[in-house]
């Protein structure tokens, strides 16, 4: 097996991965990552007890224990290139060996819990509720950097997506991948489950006209109006396709849940989006502490 050199995975000075400055013991098998840095300490006033503090550049992470359950909350920053660094820097810090710079013969799974904020493209989702994504599907092209490949149904889908949204030629490829059903499972009451695109940027790439025209202007109708069987595009936000993929792609359990904080097609914006961030935050600490995840 191939030694991974220096410039390829690099250790700081405290042993720690370079971006999330995060050494192997310091993180725990469920990881929930939030956008913002300052949700960090949102999530982690509800855990009993905090025994590890990081910070580095937008990378916040609290490591600590519900009950006798231990799990990390981690700020990823806004956007899928940032997913890139954390999805491939926590997979190293449990499956690469620090030391010998080896993979590791034994692989481990991480659960991987995006707790984030997002717009609502279906008039029947209300800002302040609740989505949890049973797709992320990527109109941001990471995933096209990395050997991957799609089944047949997902093929469909993406198919029939780029003939619906007429996107051709005006994006790479999307891409899709399914949420963890060993995670969604326990995400139902209370949820709207969908699919969730994932976009490169927040104004244009998610259909807003500021100053700037749109290549797409019916994107928002697009995006609503479609159907694939029983599934239709639920929000979209800018990090949960690039979670599923990578996470599938390395072996990890995956899923995202988002409050929805505006809704495009009733173009409504909640009152108060930090109360609607705290309650899905306390059902997630409710449903973690209390059943098998
Ligand atoms: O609230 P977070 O988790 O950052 O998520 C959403 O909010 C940001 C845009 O305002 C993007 O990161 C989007 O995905
Ligand atoms: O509309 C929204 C709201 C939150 N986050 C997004 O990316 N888009």
């Amino acid at each position: 097996m191939n030694r991974i050199a220096e410039s390829e995975l690099i250790i700081n000075p405290r042993g720690a991965v370079y971006h999330l400055d995060l050494r192997p013991e310091e993180i725990a098998g469920t990881v929930i990552t939030v956008g913002d840095p300052d949700r960090v300490k949102e999530v982690s006033k509800h855990f009993d007890s905090i025994e590890v503090q990081r910070q580095h550049r937008e990378f916040v992470s609290h490591t600590g224990y519900v009950g006798k359950k231990r799990l990390t909350v981690l700020s990823s920053g806004i956007g899928p290139d940032n997913i890139d660094i954390v999805v491939n820097e926590l997979d190293a810090l449990v499956n690469i060996d620090f030391e010998t710079r080896l993979i590791k013969s034994e692989l481990k799974a991480l659960n991987i819990i995006r707790i984030g904020t997002s717009g609502s493209l279906q008039a029947d989702i209300p800002v302040d509720s609740f989505v949890a994504s049973t797709h992320g599907l990527g109109i941001d092209n990471l995933l096209n950097f990395y050997r991957h490949e799609h089944n047949e149904e997902e093929n469909q889908l993406l198919h029939s997506f780029v003939t619906h949204t007429q996107m051709h030629g005006q994006i790479g490829n999307p891409y899709v991948s399914g949420a963890a059903p060993s995670l969604l499972k326990h995400f139902v009451k209370d949820f709207h489950h969908g699919i969730t695109v994932t976009c490169p940027g927040f104004y244009g790439p998610q259909g807003r006209i500021l100053r700037l025209g749109v290549r797409n202007p019916a994107l928002i109708n697009r995006l609503t109006d479609f159907r694939f069987g029983q599934h239709r595009i639920t929000n979209f936000e800018m990090e949960t396709s690039a979670i599923y993929g990578l996470g599938r792609l390395l072996g990890h359990n995956c899923l995202a849940i988002n409050a929805i904080v505006a809704n495009r097609v009733v173009q409504e914006f909640s009152k108060d989006g930090k109360a609607a961030v705290e309650k899905l935050i306390q059902k997630f600490i409710g449903i973690f502490a209390e059943e098998k995840l």
